[in-house]
């Protein structure tokens, strides 16, 4: 193939940058990588760097940098005959230098939600904890009650999820990706959706993406990955 397309999806928690990556992945065959679900998988299969995650994690702290850029670069390295989009990396600018040196990225999307919407969305978000599957009880709700559609194994909603730890956490948030957000709108990459619903800003990202992706790689894309 003879170009591939790139892009990262940014946003606070719970402003649906899984929701939306599953959909671009799914229209596009745009090839969906979650850093929190790659880091799951390397914590379920006791790699070196999953071992040393963990540790953060489990105290609610953000995987320092390092650990995270020699983790993902070379999986995206890997990635020579794919179309990616990135979801959850790079969170800081030290991550966002690294990964702008290791290749050019063609689009970055930015949801821009309001924080009473995230705050009602992600009291109602529940997990696969294993997976990292996400369901929310009004949006898209399992098929059975408190239930993984997969593994038919219970859901559980995370302690950072609870209101009175995602004030703190948005905040954080915040600081941590302006000035991620700022290199991205100064390289003119940046794209910002603001809206209180998903439903309401896939159709604008949709059309962003037929205009970005050239018809050629779409297909190809889809094709590799049906
Ligand atoms: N780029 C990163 N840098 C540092 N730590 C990270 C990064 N991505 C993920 N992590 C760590 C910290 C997170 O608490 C944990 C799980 O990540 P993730 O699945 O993205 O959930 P999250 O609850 O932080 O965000 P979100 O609600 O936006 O999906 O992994
Ligand atoms: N009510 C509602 N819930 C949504 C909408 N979009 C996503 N969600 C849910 O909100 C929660 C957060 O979305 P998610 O995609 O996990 O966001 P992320 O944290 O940015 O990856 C999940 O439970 C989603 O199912 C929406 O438009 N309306």
């Amino acid at each position: 193939m003879s170009r591939l397309f790139r892009a990262v999806i940014m946003g606070p928690p719970g402003s649906g940058k899984g929701t939306i990556s599953e959909r671009i992945a799914r229209g596009f065959g745009l090839q969906h990588l979650s850093s929190g679900d790659f880091l799951r998988e390397n914590i379920a299969s006791n790699t070196e760097a999953g071992v040393l995650a963990k540790t953060y994690i489990e105290k609610g702290l953000l995987v320092p940098d390092h650990v995270m850029t020699r983790l993902l670069l070379p999986r995206l390295e890997e990635m020579t005959c794919h179309s990616w989009l990135l979801d959850g990396f790079p969170r800081t600018l030290a991550q966002a230098e690294a990964l702008n040196s290791s290749c050019e990225l063609d689009l970055v999307i930015s949801l821009n939600i309001p924080l009473e919407t995230l705050k009602e969305r992600l009291s109602h978000r529940w997990i696969h904890q294993a997976s990292g599957r996400v369901y929310n009880m009004c949006f898209n709700p399992p098929r059975v009650q408190g239930v993984d559609d997969i593994t038919g194994e219970p859901l559980i909603q995370q302690d950072d999820d609870k209101p009175e730890a995602l004030v703190a956490r948005l905040r954080h948030y915040k600081d941590v990706a302006k000035p991620v957000i700022d290199v991205y709108k100064a390289k003119g990459i940046l794209h910002t959706f603001s809206d209180t619903d998903t439903d309401r800003i896939w159709p604008y990202i949709s059309s962003l993406l037929s205009a970005k992706i050239p018809t050629d790689i779409a297909d190809a894309q889809r094709a590799s990955t049906h």
